[in-house]
């Protein structure tokens, strides 16, 4: 399994804590990600110990580990409600006195459009993460999947919003990373984002913007994995 970063003990433990929500008739929102994985291995063991769930996959990564672990899969126009949405963050401001409190980025996996999409449909969120995913505030850098076409016009315009935009490469084929959706990724930095709000609002506007990976007032509770238990954030 890919990892990025933290220790695997820690992310287990979150991902395990935020499949103990998990309800009998729940239809569940699979994030993405090596934290996530945990949380969807362990809805599989309980769905074999006879619970009964809907699964509603984020990405090509999330469906296969569903279907590997026996988790139904439905789809967000199947269904009225999204019980509970279980996804992980590449960084969580923890900061209690900010007014960006729980704010994210998100799309490491590049899975960040449908992740919003079903994060947001959900009752409640829950981000799982381990420590090293915590901050004062947001300082990674941004990604942004764009229209294939658009993305030499975005990059430009990110540019002149003070951002430092690159075109996400693959790692094991020539050339760019190309989404789930057929479209590309590039990672801006920004330096370190005070108002992600606000940015974010910007960022939505800008013409060829699929979906970027700032997630604002989405998120109900961080779940923190640590070597030895779970601490819980709720927003
Ligand atoms: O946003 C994501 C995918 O698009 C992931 O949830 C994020 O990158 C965290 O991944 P991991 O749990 O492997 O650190």
């Amino acid at each position: 399994m890919k990892t990025a970063g933290g220790t695997d003990a820690a992310k287990r433990r979150a991902g395990e804590r935020a499949a103990e929500e998990v309800e009998d008739g729940d239809v569940v929102a699979l994030g993405t990600g090596s934290t996530t994985a945990y949380a969807i291995e362990a809805i599989g063991e309980a769905v074999g110990d006879g619970l009964e769930v809907q699964g509603i996959p984020t990405s090509f990564q999330s469906r296969q580990l569903a279907l590997e672990v026996g988790i139904p899969l439905t789809d967000l126009d199947a269904v009225e409600t999204v019980d509970l949405a279980i996804d992980g963050a590449d960084q969580v401001v923890d900061d209690a006195d900010s007014p960006a409190h729980g704010a994210l980025v998100k799309g490491g996996g590049a899975a960040h459009a449908r992740e919003k999409l079903v994060d947001a449909a959900a009752e409640r969120f829950v981000v799982v993460a381990d420590p090293t995913k915590l901050a004062d505030a947001l300082e990674r850098s941004v990604p942004i999947e764009v229209l294939p076409d658009a993305h030499s016009v975005v990059a430009d315009r990110l540019s002149e919003l003070g951002g430092d935009p690159t075109l996400r490469d693959a790692e094991r084929k020539d050339g760019p990373v190309v989404t789930d959706n057929g479209n590309l990724v590039l990672d801006c930095e920004f330096g370190r984002i005070d108002n992600p709000d606000a940015l974010a609002a910007r960022l939505s506007r800008l013409p060829g913007v699929v979906e970027h990976g700032l997630f604002v007032d989405l998120a109900d509770a961080t779940y923190v994995g640590l070597e030895d238990g779970v601490e819980v954030r709720e927003y």
